[in-house]
C-alpha cells in the first residue's frame, strides 16, 4: 500500500479534533443545565411559538456574522436547541429525556459517536443531532440497520418533530421514485442504512444516464424545470447512523451492489446442473480443500479430474471456465448451508443476513454462487444478475459530509471507527447501574444436549411467570428449539424472518409474563421488549444464549433485551463442545470437554455430560470470549484492507481532511 493512500484513507486527525470537544464534560453538563432552564419557559409557549423558535435557530445557523470561524461550537445554538427539543418530546411522548440522553445527543451534534448501553435510551437520544442538523436545510439521513427499525423510529418520533417545526419522511425499498422523493425532501429522513446506499447508486446511474443524452434534450428539460435526472436524493449532507457498529463496521464489508436480473433460466443452466452432478465424483482431501470461510481449493489432482469430463468443459453454454463451475459447485455444498445461510421460500432463494437474522427476497449471491445453490435445490436456473453499479457501504458513508451515530456496542471499534470514519467514540456512563444478572454459563457435549437444557431452562423460568427470550442463531437453529417446544406442547411465538406473524406484534408479546419467544439475532439489535407489570414484578425478561457469536458485541447486543431502563432481567449462555464457534476457533475447548466428560461420571453426570462447576465454567467463558476478540481484531484488518483496495481500484478522488468540525459549518 502507497504511503499517500494510506494517508488519506486514515481519518484519525479528524476523528481527534472531534474529541477535544466531545470529551469537554464540564462544558457539556453546562449547556444540559441551561438547556434544561431556557427549556422551562417553553412549557407555556403556544405552537407557533416552538416553530418560530426553530426558524429563528435556522437563520442563526446561516447568519454570515458565523463565517469568520465558522467551526467553533456554537453553544447557544445549541442550548436553545436543547431547550425546544426537551419541549417537543414533553409535549408529545409525556418524557423528559434523561441527562444521559441530552449527553448523547449533544456529543453526537459535535461529531462524535456516542456509545450507550443497550436500553438506555438511544432512540430519545438521536433527536437533539436530527433536530440541530435538521436546522441547516440540507436533510438529515437518519440509517438504522434494517427497514423495521426506520419506520419504528419514524413513527415514534415523527410528533417529536413536528412540534419543532421539522418535518420527517420514511423511505423504503419497496418506495417508488415520486415516494421516495418526497419522503428525501424532508428536514429529517428515516430509512435504512442499505435504503440510503441504494437510492444513492440509483441516482448516480441516473445522473450518468441524463449527461449522455443530447445536449438538446438536457437543455429542453433545464428549461422546463424538469431536472433531467430526476434524482431522489438532495445529496449527502449528513447521516446520523444507528446501530454504527453494525452499520459501519460488521455490514459494511458487503457491497451495495445496484442489479438488474434478467428474466428466465439462465444460458449455463445445464453446466451448472452438471457441476453439480460432477462433484459428487470429487474427495475432499484428494482432489480439493475445504478451507476458510468460504474457500476451495482444487488440488492439482482435483483439477486433472475436472478437466478429463469434456462434455463438460467444452460445453457451448461455459460462460466462464469449467473449472470455476466445479469450484462454484463446491462452495454451494461445503459452505453454504439451508436454513442458516438462506431459506427457500415460493421456489427462490432468499438470503439470511448472519448478523442480523433478516432474510432478503432482494439480495443474490454473485459469480455463479446463487444459480449453485439454486441448482443444489432443485429450482429453476435464473440468470446473472448484472451488477449496474456499486459502492461498499465504508465508502458511501465515507461520502456523507457530517457523519455522526450511535451504538451499544463500541468497544474494540474506537480506532476503526476514528481511522475509517473520522468519529471519535464517546461512552455515555450508565444513567443507574444496570440490574441484569448473568448466570453461570452452561457447557454440554452436543446440539442435542444443548436444545434439551434450553427447553428445560425456558420452562423452569417461564413457570414462574417471566417472559423467556431464545435467541437462536440460525433459522434452523431456531426451528429445531421450536420442535421441542411443541413436542411438550407448550405455546411460544416464533421471531426468524420466515414465521408468518407480524414482527411488532410479536415483539410487542415478549414481554408478557410467562411468554417464550424463540428468535433468530432478528430480535437482536434495537429490538425494545416492553414488559408488563407481572413480568417486571417476577424478575424480568430473561435472555437463553443458545450459541456465542464470533464476534461479543452481537452477545452483548441479544443480552441487552434483558434489565433495560432500569428494569430486572438476566441470561445465560449455553454453549456445547460441538459448536461451530468452538470446532473452528478454539478446538482445544472442545478436547477439555470431552475430557472433562469423560472423567465426570457419576451417579448424577452418566458418562457424556458435564457436570456444573462455575469456576471452570466461568474461566472456559473467558477464554472463548479471547477467541472473539482476536477474530474481531481479524475482522477489522480485513475490512480495511477492503477499504483501500477498494479506493485503489475505483481511482477514487476522496477528501481525507475536508469533513467539517460542526453541522453548521457546513
Ligand atoms: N427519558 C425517558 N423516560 C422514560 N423512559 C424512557 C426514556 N427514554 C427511553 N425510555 C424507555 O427506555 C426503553 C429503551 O429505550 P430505547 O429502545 O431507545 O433504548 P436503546 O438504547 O435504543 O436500546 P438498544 O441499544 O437495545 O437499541 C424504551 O422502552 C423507552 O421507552
Amino acid at each position: 500500500m502507497s504511503q499517500p493512500l494510506d494517508a488519506a484513507i486514515n481519518r484519525t486527525a479528524t476523528a481527534r479534533e472531534f474529541q477535544r470537544k466531545v470529551t469537554d464534560q464540564r462544558m457539556i453538563a453546562a449547556v444540559i443545565q441551561r438547556g434544561r432552564e431556557f427549556a422551562e419557559p417553553l412549557k407555556n409557549e403556544t405552537a407557533d411559538g416552538l416553530y418560530l423558535l426553530t426558524s429563528q435557530l435556522k437563520e442563526r445557523i446561516h447568519s454570515p456574522r458565523r463565517h469568520p470561524n465558522s467551526n467553533a461550537v456554537d453553544w447557544e445554538l445549541l442550548t436553545n436547541a436543547i431547550a425546544v427539543v426537551h419541549e417537543a418530546i414533553r409535549r408529545e411522548l409525556s418524557l423528559e429525556p434523561f441527562d444521559t440522553q441530552l449527553r448523547a445527543g449533544i456529543v453526537m451534534s459535535l461529531g462524535g459517536i456516542a456509545e450507550m448501553q443497550t436500553g438506555e435510551g438511544k432512540t430519545l437520544s438521536g433527536v437533539l443531532p436530527a433536530y440541530v442538523n435538521a436546522l441547516r436545510g440540507k436533510g438529515v439521513h437518519v440509517a438504522t440497520p434494517n427497514a423495521y427499525l426506520a419506520r419504528r423510529d419514524y413513527e415514534y418520533l415523527r410528533g417529536v418533530f413536528r412540534h419543532c417545526g421539522i418535518t420527517t419522511g420514511v423511505v423504503e425499498l419497496e418506495s417508488d421514485d415520486e415516494q421516495a422523493r418526497q419522503a428525501y425532501q424532508a428536514d429529517v429522513t428515516y430509512g435504512s442504512a442499505h435504503t440510503f446506499g441504494f437510492d444513492y447508486l440509483r441516482d448516480q446511474i441516473a445522473s450518468q444516464k441524463s449527461s449522455a443524452s443530447p445536449i438538446g434534450f438536457q437543455l429542453l428539460s433545464t428549461l422546463r424545470g424538469v431536472n433531467a435526472s430526476q434524482r431522489r436524493q438532495r445529496g449527502l449532507a449528513c447521516a446520523i447512523v444507528d446501530e454504527a457498529d453494525d452499520v459501519l463496521l460488521d455490514d459494511a464489508v458487503s457491497p451495495l451492489i445496484l442489479s438488474d436480473t434478467p428474466n428466465g433460466p439462465a444460458p449455463d443452466a445445464p453446466v451448472h446442473r452438471m457441476a453439480l452432478g460432477f462433484v459428487g465424483q470429487l474427495s475432499e482431501g484428494e482432489h480439493f480443500f475445504a478451507s476458510g470461510s468460504d474457500q476451495i481449493e482444487l488440488t492439482d489432482e482435483g483439477f486433472a479430474k475436472t478437466y478429463s469430463d469434456t462434455a463438460a468443459s467444452t460445453h457451448p453454454n461455459l460462460l466462464r471456465p469449467w473449472h470455476e463451475y466445479v469450484i462454484t459447485a463446491l462452495r454451494a455444498a461445503y459452505h453454504y448451508a439451508r436454513d442458516v445461510h438462506y431459506v427457500v421460500r415460493d421456489d427462490s432463494i432468499e438470503l439470511i443476513d448472519r448478523a442480523t437474522g433478516r432474510v432478503f427476497a432482494d439480495r443474490s449471491w454473485s459469480g455463479g454462487l446463487h444459480q449453485a445453490v439454486q441448482a443444489r435445490e432443485g429450482l429453476e436456473i435464473t440468470g446473472e444478475s448484472i451488477a449496474l453499479g456499486r459502492i461498499t457501504k465504508q465508502n458511501f458513508f465515507r461520502s456523507y459530509r457530517y457523519l455522526t451515530g450511535m451504538t451499544g456496542t463500541a468497544d474494540q471499534c474506537q480506532r476503526e471507527l476514528e481511522q475509517v470514519y473520522g468519529t471519535p467514540v464517546e461512552t455515555v456512563p450508565l444513567r443507574i447501574a444496570s440490574k441484569r444478572e448473568t448466570y453461570t454459563p452452561r457447557f454440554v457435549l452436543t446440539q442435542d444436549e444443548k436444545y434439551e437444557a434450553v427447553v428445560n431452562e425456558a420452562f423452569s423460568i417461564a413457570v414462574s411467570g417471566r417472559p423467556v427470550l431464545v435467541g437462536t442463531l440460525s433459522v434452523s437453529e431456531s426451528l429445531a428449539i421450536a420442535s421441542r417446544l411443541r413436542e411438550f406442547g407448550r405455546s411460544f411465538e416464533i421471531l426468524n424472518g420466515v414465521q408468518d406473524a407480524d414482527e411488532a406484534a410479536v415483539v410487542a408479546n415478549a414481554g408478557r409474563s410467562g411468554a417464550i419467544t424463540v428468535a433468530t439475532n432478528l430480535a437482536g439489535r434495537g429490538t425494545d421488549i416492553k414488559l408488563d407489570e407481572q413480568a417486571r414484578e417476577c424478575g424480568g425478561l430473561h435472555v437463553i444464549v443458545t450459541q456465542m457469536h464470533p464476534f461479543a458485541r452481537v452477545d452483548r447486543q441479544l443480552i441487552g433485551r434483558a434489565a433495560r431502563c432500569g428494569d430486572p432481567g438476566s441470561c445465560r449462555f449455553f454453549i456445547a463442545a460441538d459448536d461451530p464457534l468452538l470446532l473452528q476457533h478454539a478446538p482445544w475447548i472442545t478436547r477439555h470437554l470431552h475430557r472433562v466428560a469423560s472423567e465426570n461420571v457419576d451417579a448424577f453426570h452418566p458418562a457424556g455430560s458435564i457436570a456444573e462447576d462455575p469456576r471452570r465454567d466461568h474461566r472456559l467463558f473467558n477464554q472463548i470470549v479471547t477467541v472473539q476478540r482476536r477474530l474481531q481484531r481479524e475482522a477489522s484488518s480485513r475490512r480495511l484492507q477492503m477499504l483501500k483496495t477498494d479506493l485503489r481500484e475505483q481511482e477514487i478522488l476522496f477528501r481525507a481532511t475536508d469533513q467539517p468540525d460542526a453541522c453548521w459549518a457546513i
